[in-house]
């Protein structure tokens, strides 16, 4: 933090109140060596006393008992007042003496763990129990008078607060900083509170049948400031979710092992291929680019998956981003190693995988915790709102191929029933109008993001069929909607394919099964849609 010497005010009062004890020991014996007088809460007081440290009880401050069962520590004049008196003012100097309080410079809290009390499932007046009053209001008044009063919210800023106090005092400009710090504590807090009663508390009449709440309420935490966003004009970083007891980590907190500073749109990839590639419960690797895959594939291990998903498109997986659901073994970093790549994701790397990827100076190594698709919500900002939907599964009904429809042809057998299955969990990862050819576990053809599907038809078979190769004769199709006519399925069935799943539920679904019956091609219907826009 930068020093402005002329603004730095001396602490010799402090007062501690904090739940999480780290650090406490440590913090009140380098207040007492720096001369600062110490005032403290209940068990905190304890724990400062049990430091060898003088310590006055707020009790003998307030002349009030702690009551309530805690609930009413600090809510009192002497305390509020004491942090509230802005120094700088004669006015406030004069009533403070009149009332015999002396004035706070140093206000040290952290709150009850309400995140932590919900994410054990505790029961609601326990949850309730553990929303804190005094805290908040003690940070908040701090924050409110930082001209006059340094607020600390984070045991990670207790060395800082050590040598604060021996060189005389925070500066204005790092308690401006502390403040900020400290109010965004308490806004993430009184989020998490807002939105626990919102949605699981009181949820009004529509929050209890929609599950949507009156009110969305969550901070985000500024992770990294990218290079630039999606082209070079626009500003761009990355903001992570509060690291609070029961959030999931994900992309967003990787670690990065090897590479230059990941890219927005590296980020917007990387989140598609790990999100495709964990829709398969075996080993699995995808390979995207613009957040589509141009090769998606199972495999034995994920040497062989990823064979087989490069091989879908060589020309496209120039510069893509490749997520493999399983750590990456050396044989499948052997063969990455030769193909441009510009991110490679995955739960772990095996030491020689890592050694052999960090030759390349380019390509830039994840380390992903956590599971995929932790969020059960999506965001998309519109002008002036936001949509919010439920994050689509691959765990519908639909999803099931026990549940599938035959429509047309026979029985698929297993090997032809496996590949449905993939390639139909694999289009979902595709963005619509989708149409994916798969053979062998892999994907030989996908048609993304057209603005009709036969066209999306048209470019999955000639994917498929590139380069003098006939990929899709004999492979399987799957398509990601229903077909609104029988000229997409047309196009599949006249380049050979010989199986088909698709959602059903088309007006004219007779005549595209009648198409599937007359060239004899099995099509299965799913019932369940999975459009990606
Ligand atoms: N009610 C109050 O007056 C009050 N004042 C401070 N607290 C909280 O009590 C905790 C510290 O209490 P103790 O020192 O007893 O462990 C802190 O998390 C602090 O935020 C309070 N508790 C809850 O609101």
């Amino acid at each position: 933090m930068t020093a402005t010497p002329d603004a730095v005010r001396p602490i010799r009062r402090a007062l501690l109140s904090v739940y999480d004890k780290t650090g406490l020991p440590e913090l009140a014996t380098a207040l007492h060596d720096a001369g600062v007088q110490i005032v403290s809460t209940g068990s905190t007081a304890r724990v400062v006393a049990d430091a060898g440290v003088p310590v006055t009880p707020v009790e003998e401050l307030t002349g009030f008992p702690e009551c309530l069962e805690g609930r009413v520590k600090t809510l009192h004049p002497r305390v509020h007042a004491g942090i509230l008196a802005d120094l700088r003012k004669p006015d406030h100097v004069d009533q403070l003496a009149e009332l015999g309080i002396e004035p706070f410079e140093l206000v040290v809290v952290n709150l009850y763990p309400f995140a932590a009390t919900v994410a054990s499932c505790a029961a609601p007046d326990e949850v309730v129990e553990q929303i804190d009053i005094g805290g908040p209001s003690m940070v908040r008044a701090a924050a409110k008078n930082h001209p006059s009063v340094a607020v600390v919210v984070d045991p990670a800023r207790y060395e800082d607060v050590a040598a604060a106090v021996l060189r005389g005092g925070f500066t204005l400009a790092e308690r401006r900083a502390l403040a900020a710090d400290a109010f965004a504590h308490t806004a993430a807090y009184d989020a998490a509170v807002a939105s626990w009663f919102a949605s699981a508390y009181a949820p009004d009449e529509t929050a209890a049948q929609s599950g949507f709440p009156a009110v969305v309420a969550a901070t985000w935490d500024r992770a990294a400031v990218l290079r630039y966003g999606e082209n070079p004009h626009q500003a761009a970083a990355l903001y992570a979710a509060p690291d609070v007891p029961g959030a999931l980590p994900g992309l967003a907190q990787a670690t990065q092992l090897h590479g230059k500073e990941m890219s927005y749109n590296n980020y917007v990839d990387s989140d598609a291929a790990w999100r495709a590639a964990h829709d398969f419960a075996g080993p699995a690797v995808a390979v995207i680019k613009h957040a589509n895959p141009c090769g998606i594939a199972v495999g034995d291990d994920v040497a062989q998956a990823h064979a087989k998903a490069h091989a879908c498109d060589p020309v496209s997986a120039y510069g893509s981003v490749v997520a493999a659901n399983r750590p990456v073994t050396a044989a499948m970093a052997e063969q990455l190693a030769p193909v441009f790549t510009e991110v490679v994701l995955a739960p772990d790397f095996e030491p020689e995988a890592l050694e052999i990827l960090t030759r390349k100076k380019n390509i830039r190594v994840l380390r992903v915790p956590g599971p995929a698709n932790s969020a059960p919500v999506e965001l998309r900002p519109i002008s002036g709102g936001l949509l919010i939907q439920q994050a689509d599964r691959i765990d519908a009904p639909g999803d099931d191929p026990s549940a599938w429809t035959l429509a047309a042809g026979e029985p698929a057998d297993e090997a032809t029933l496996a590949d449905l299955t993939f390639a139909w969990r694999a289009v979902r990862a595709t963005k619509s109008n989708a149409v994916l050819l798969a053979a062998d576990g892999a994907s030989v053809g996908v048609g993304m993001g057209q603005v009709n599907r036969v066209d999306a038809c048209r470019l999955a078979v000639e994917r498929a069929n590139r380069m003098g190769e006939e990929r899709a004769r004999g492979a399987v199709a799957a398509s990601d909607a229903f077909f609104p006519f029988p000229d997409g399925p047309q196009i599949l069935l006249d380049a050979g394919v010989r199986a088909i799943v698709q959602p059903g539920g088309s007006v004219r679904d007779e005549e595209t099964i009648a198409a599937a019956q007359a060239a004899g091609v099995t099509m299965y219907l799913t019932g369940t849609r999975h459009f990606a826009h």
